[in-house]
């Protein structure tokens, strides 16, 4: 950690914002989606750090439900306070009253749902594996048949534009998504909720990008500001624009107790 944000967040916790994304930083990357656990040791690292810290939270393209049940917070001493923006902040969790805010599923979303598996049959992408999301679709081929994404890339960009939807690319993902609000939109409403004096955003994919620039931003505004990248084989975007590289999950939750070992 650059040793000026780093004392600033010890001699000041409570002005800290500590944002991470969930697959591919809590979480390892796993094939099926839906067993992708938060690394035990984050967990209870964060549990540590939401009793000193101004706010954590965790900024993901999950739906929250799928985010509250693969990290197993609710409920754990310490995450008394702990927010879940999901979808890329398009859904919101609070600790403190436990309701999710959710929007209605767009139109568009229940058309492509009724569309592609018939539209990746065409294409003999019939067996990659579709995630409804509820206010998103994605379609992975992680285990399946990586090749297949370069493929799909274009013609489902181009599927999603003619429905008014925007494509979120992420590690052997293409995500349909309604517009309208990314991470970075997340990271500057919840710094500024908190008055945040120091933000830390840790990230590992595509999707994380657009909070890196957030914190980049709020910097220039005179912000602390970290950016950590948890650092993999199949993504090397953040690598540049990060402060501190770590190697993956593992190597995120030896940080996460180093920094919770500080108070
Ligand atoms: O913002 P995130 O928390 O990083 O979520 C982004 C996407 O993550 C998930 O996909 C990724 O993790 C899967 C499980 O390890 C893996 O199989 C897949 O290849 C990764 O791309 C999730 O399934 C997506 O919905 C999220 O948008």
């Amino acid at each position: 950690m650059p040793a000026s944000v780093r004392t600033a967040v010890i001699a000041d916790p409570a002005g800290t914002l500590l944002a991470l994304d969930f697959d591919g930083t809590l979480a390892h990357i796993v094939d099926d989606p839906t067993q992708a656990y938060a690394h035990e040791r984050s967990v209870a690292a964060l549990a540590r750090l939401g009793r000193v810290l101004g706010q954590v939270a965790i900024v993901t393209g999950r739906p929250v439900r799928q985010a509250l049940e693969l990290g197993g917070f609710a409920g754990v001493e310490g995450f008394e306070q702990l927010v879940i923006w999901g979808q890329y902040g398009a859904e919101q969790w609070d600790a403190t009253t436990s309701e999710i805010v959710e929007p209605d599923r767009p139109e568009p979303i229940s058309r492509l749902a009724d569309e592609l598996p018939g539209w990746l049959e065409e294409r003999g992408a019939g067996h990659v594996r579709i995630e409804d999301k509820g206010l998103a679709i994605a379609v992975h081929t992680r285990g399946i048949d990586a090749s297949l994404l370069d493929e799909l890339a274009q013609p489902l960009a181009d599927l999603a534009g003619g429905l008014g939807l925007v494509v979120e690319p992420g590690r052997q993902v293409i995500e349909m998504r309604a517009p309208g609000v990314d991470k970075g939109d997340s990271v500057r409403a919840l710094a500024s909720r908190l008055g945040a004096r120091q933000v830390i955003f840790a990230g590992d994919d595509l999707g994380d990008l657009p909070a890196f620039a957030a914190v980049e931003d709020l910097r220039r505004s005179g912000v602390g500001g970290l950016l950590i990248c948890s650092a993999s084989a199949e993504q090397d975007a953040l690598v540049a624009r990060a402060d501190i590289v770590l190697d993956g999950p593992d190597a995120v939750a030896d940080w996460l107790e180093q920094l919770a070992d500080e108070f």
